[in-house]
Order: C-alpha cells, then sequence, then structure tokens
C-alpha cells in the first residue's frame, strides 16, 4: 500500500485535532512591523471559538523598512531586490516568530500552524491596471517554505490569490473574521479597520448573508504617515499631535476628495498605488496650495482619511444606531476618531477592544483563522466574498 509522505501525515492529524494552535501574521501597508497572535482554535465556520494567547508587534528597523520602501506600490523596481526580499522575508518572519515563542515561553513544538499574509508588495485590481486582458492581481511576498524551514512549523501563506482565482480582488478578507467576531443579531454594526488603508465590514441585524458588505473605503494611515516621514521626518503622527496643530485646506481637501474611486460601488478595493504623495502633489498643484505648511498639509491629510470614511458610511448605511467599531492604528488616532464621532452623531463608535478583540491584533487574528478555516473548514458564501478556502500549504524539512 502506497503511505503519505510524513508531512502530509502530519497535516491530516493536524487537520482532525478538535484543538488548534495557530500564529497568525500580519504586516499591512503600515509597513510598521509584524504582527504576531498566537491563537487557541476549536471548531471552525460560524462554530469557531477562539482565544487570543497572546500578542506582539515587533517593529521593523528602519533598513528593513527601507529596502521593502524601495519596491512597494511601485510600477517599476529592482526584480533582483524582489526577489531576494521573497525569501528574506520568508525567513525572517521565521526569526521573529521564534523570537516572540521565545518570549512567551512557549516551545514551537506546540504550535500546529503558521498563517502569514506576507508582505503586500503591489495590489493591482482590474480597477487600478485598467488593462482589459489582464485580471485582477496582487502580490505578497515572504515565501512560506522558508518560514515552515526556518521554524519547523507547518505553514499556510498567499490567502489572497485564491480569493482572485474565485472571482474576488485580493481583498479585503476581513469579512471572513468580522462575521464570526463581530456579528450581533438585532444590531447593524459596522467594523471599522484604519491601517494603512481603511476597509471596513457592515453586519446586518438580521444576519441576512446577503447584506454583508466587506470594503477597502480609502486612504486610512498611508499618506499621513508618508506626509510625516517626508516632512517631519516622523514614522508617524503620533496622538495626531500635528495634525491638531495645524488647520484644514478646504480646497486642497475638496481637490483630494475629488477621485473616481470614491464614487466606484462597493465593494472595492485600493492601496498606496492610488494613494501616494504622487496624488497629494497633483492634488496641491489642482487646488494651488503647493505652499501650504507641513502641519496644515499633515491636517488636510487627516481630514481627508476622515471625511472620506465618514463620506462612504453616511451615504451607504442608515447612520442613527449604528454600532461601529474600531480596529487598526488609526483607531488611535484622535483627530480621526474625533472627527468620525462629529460626522455620525446617530452612530456608536468604540474600539474592537470592548468585543474582546484586540484593536492591534485584529488583522493577525484573522490570518489564524483563515488558517483554521484552511485546515478544516469549508467554503462558505457569504456577502460578496467569493466561497473559498484559501493558503497554501508548505512544509518543514
Ligand atoms: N498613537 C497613534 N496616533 C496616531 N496614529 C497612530 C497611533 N498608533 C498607530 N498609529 C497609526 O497606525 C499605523 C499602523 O497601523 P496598522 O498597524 O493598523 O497598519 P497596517 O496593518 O500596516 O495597515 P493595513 O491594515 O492597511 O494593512 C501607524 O503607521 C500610524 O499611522
Ligand atoms: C492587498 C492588501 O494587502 N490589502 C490590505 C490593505 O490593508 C487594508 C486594506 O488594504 C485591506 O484590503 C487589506 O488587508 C486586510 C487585512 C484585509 O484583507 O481585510
Amino acid at each position: 500500500m502506497v503511505s503519505l509522505n510524513k508531512n502530509l501525515q502530519k497535516l491530516f492529524s493536524i487537520a482532525q485535532k478538535t484543538e488548534k494552535i495557530i500564529v497568525g501574521l500580519m504586516s499591512g501597508t503600515s509597513l510598521d512591523g509584524l504582527d504576531i497572535a498566537l491563537c487557541r482554535f476549536t471548531e471552525n465556520g460560524l462554530k469557531t471559538q477562539f482565544r487570543l494567547l497572546h500578542f506582539t508587534t515587533i517593529s521593523y528597523q528602519e533598513a528593513f523598512k527601507k529596502e521593502i520602501q524601495s519596491v512597494f506600490a511601485k510600477r517599476e523596481a529592482d526584480l533582483e531586490k524582489v526577489c531576494l526580499l521573497n525569501a528574506f522575508i520568508g525567513n525572517y518572519y521565521g526569526e521573529l516568530v521564534l523570537e516572540a515563542l521565545a518570549g512567551w515561553g512557549v516551545d514551537p513544538g506546540e504550535v500546529d500552524l503558521i498563517a502569514s499574509h506576507g508582505q503586500t508588495i503591489y495590489h493591482a485590481p482590474k480597477r487600478l491596471h485598467l488593462q482589459a486582458d489582464y485580471p485582477n492581481a496582487t502580490l505578497q511576498i515572504g515565501d512560506g517554505d522558508h518560514l515552515a524551514v526556518k521554524t519547523g512549523i507547518l505553514t499556510v501563506s498567499d490567502f489572497r490569490q485564491k480569493h482572485i482565482a474565485a472571482g474576488g480582488e485580493g481583498a479585503p478578507l476581513a469579512l471572513y473574521g468580522d462575521v464570526l467576531l463581530g456579528s450581533k443579531p438585532g444590531e447593524n454594526r459596522l467594523l471599522l479597520n484604519i491601517g494603512g488603508i481603511a476597509n471596513l465590514t457592515y453586519l446586518p441585524a438580521d444576519g441576512d448573508y446577503v447584506k454583508i458588505l466587506c470594503t477597502d473605503i480609502g486612504p486610512g494611515n498611508t499618506l499621513i504617515d508618508a506626509a510625516c516621514q517626508k516632512y517631519f521626518n516622523l514614522p508617524f503622527d503620533e496622538d495626531a499631535k500635528i495634525a491638531l496643530s495645524g488647520k484644514v485646506s478646504d480646497v486642497l481637501l475638496a481637490a483630494l476628495l475629488n477621485q473616481p474611486f470614491f464614487d466606484e460601488v462597493a465593494p472595492k478595493t485600493t492601496g498606496p498605488e492610488l494613494f501616494s504623495l504622487d496624488y497629494v502633489a497633483i492634488a496641491q498643484q489642482q487646488s494651488n496650495t503647493l505652499k501650504i505648511s507641513p502641519e496644515d498639509l499633515l491636517c488636510t491629510l487627516s481630514a481627508f482619511t476622515a471625511k472620506s470614511i465618514s463620506g462612504f458610511i453616511s451615504a451607504n448605511f442608515k447612520v442613527e444606531g449604528l454600532h461601529l467599531f474600531t480596529s487598526g492604528g488609526g483607531a488611535k488616532n484622535p483627530y480621526i476618531v474625533n472627527y468620525l464621532k462629529t460626522a455620525l452623531p446617530g452612530a456608536t463608535i468604540e474600539d474592537t477592544g470592548v468585543l474582546g478583540i484586540n484593536p492591534d491584533a485584529k488583522e493577525a487574528i484573522l490570518f489564524a483563522l483563515l488558517g483554521n478555516e484552511a485546515l478544516c473548514g469549508e467554503p462558505v458564501a457569504i456577502g460578496n466574498n467569493p466561497a473559498a478556502l484559501m493558503g497554501k500549504f508548505s512544509f518543514p524539512l
């Protein structure tokens, strides 16, 4: 009789365990660091029970950040650098996982699976590339084989390709976790993640799968961070101190908001490929505001993020009675959060901490959860997302 190789045997036995320990990894468009969530799961699909055992973000060194930035969201990049980074990041994530596990006193042998998002370096849905002969496309690097070999732990990665192959844009994937973690019968809820890019999931009170919507909205922190780095040599505008010291330029804000993406019907996705400092420079030229102070620019970019989010919510949902839960680094930006509270007076706005979900950990938990589904789930069609199990398995030696 032919027998399965030892890796497949291990995969089968892990998939059948009633309880699984999974590390979720997320590195987003902000390039601030690697989010690492150690989670325990039982069951799957809508019956999933999970517990966040440990969470940390390991910040990237400036030099590493610069390496990624050299190929990040750029039409033209050094292909050799992309090739090197693909292997380097996989191995580096492996080192960071081992470091985190050691810090928590967890033996790598206790971990069943690593579920890794990888680093997005280019996101090109058709709505961006506009080339009729090419499909939606996206590229995450940090190969899973390097992670698996470095850590000795079964790894699943590269989730977004299946989403595209099944008809999606490769993002947002948040829906899969948000439905599970955030739904509450009788309450219209919005889970709003303000990372580099802002996205949300609408969870209707009646739980009707068809009405669930998950979409990107526009910029989150990406432009604020880029301007902060350019004009103040700071990684981000901590507690919106700079934005709060400036004032909004209404003409620049109007020029920034004058963008067809905002009128496109959701679901839709975007990224720093569109919302970049070049985008800001064009809007400044159009509005004759090239000479405004860096403080006023930061303030206007913060208003741009906040207004595009509140505008999208008001245009698409009944705000009265809506319960909004924020997550991502932007949930800690008082300018953005206060703007949303003023612009959406009928809504209740809190962060996902009140749901028992650490707002910084939410996306890393999502990938752990998608890893659990890859092991033992079944495809479920929810809202606008294709029914697809995502991710590719990589085995240790
Ligand atoms: N105290 C704070 N005040 C203001 N902004 C903050 C604060 N803390 C974090 N941020 C913002 O949050 C960003 C990091 O957010 P997060 O880690 O959610 O992004 P990401 O996961 O990279 O993005 P994405 O979800 O788009 O992939 C920082 O770059 C910064 O702009
Ligand atoms: C291509 C890509 O990496 N997209 C990210 C990005 O960051 C936020 C937003 O844009 C979202 O669409 C997505 O990430 C989250 C985790 C998602 O897929 O839900």
